[in-house]
């Protein structure tokens, strides 16, 4: 069974890409096992060492969208590709936009070793 860490790591990490054209997120949302039974509506890639990506669960806590304590906000901005579904979007057909950014993320950490978990949102 795939542990939450490495379901956060599949579904968010990729330190060494870059959507170098526009299909990066139909590619990837695919790639990473996310089309399946339904088109993932919303999801970031980052951009970055997964280390660094680590190292967020060491910030202060703040409250996560769900109301939960155990979200951590990134001090520095990194380097992201926000997949969004287009409205035209049909099932198995999952078209996505890809968009580039530079931002503050913000995940939940969970467990010993305390990783992240789940992505909660990008500032
Ligand atoms: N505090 C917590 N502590 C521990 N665990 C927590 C906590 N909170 C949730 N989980 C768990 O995480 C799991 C999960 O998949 N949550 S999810 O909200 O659907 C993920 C969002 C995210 O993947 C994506 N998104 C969204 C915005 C964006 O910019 N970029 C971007 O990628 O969209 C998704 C839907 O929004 C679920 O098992 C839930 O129980």
């Amino acid at each position: 069974k795939e542990s939450r860490a490495m379901k956060f790591q599949r579904q968010h990490m990729d330190p060494d890409g870059h959507p170098s054209n526009s299909s990066y997120c139909n590619q990837m949302m695919r790639r990473r096992k996310m089309t399946e039974g339904r088109c993932k509506p919303v999801n970031t890639f980052v951009h970055e060492p997964l280390v660094d990506v680590q190292a967020i669960c060491l910030q202060g806590n703040i409250t996560c969208k769900n109301g939960q304590p155990n979200c951590h906000k990134s001090s520095s901005s990194m380097n992201i590709t926000d997949c969004r579904l287009t409205n035209g979007s049909k099932y198995p057909n999952c078209a996505y936009r890809t968009s580039q950014k530079e931002r503050q993320i913000i995940v939940a950490c969970e467990g010993n070793p305390y990783v992240p978990v789940h992505f909660d949102a990008s500032v």
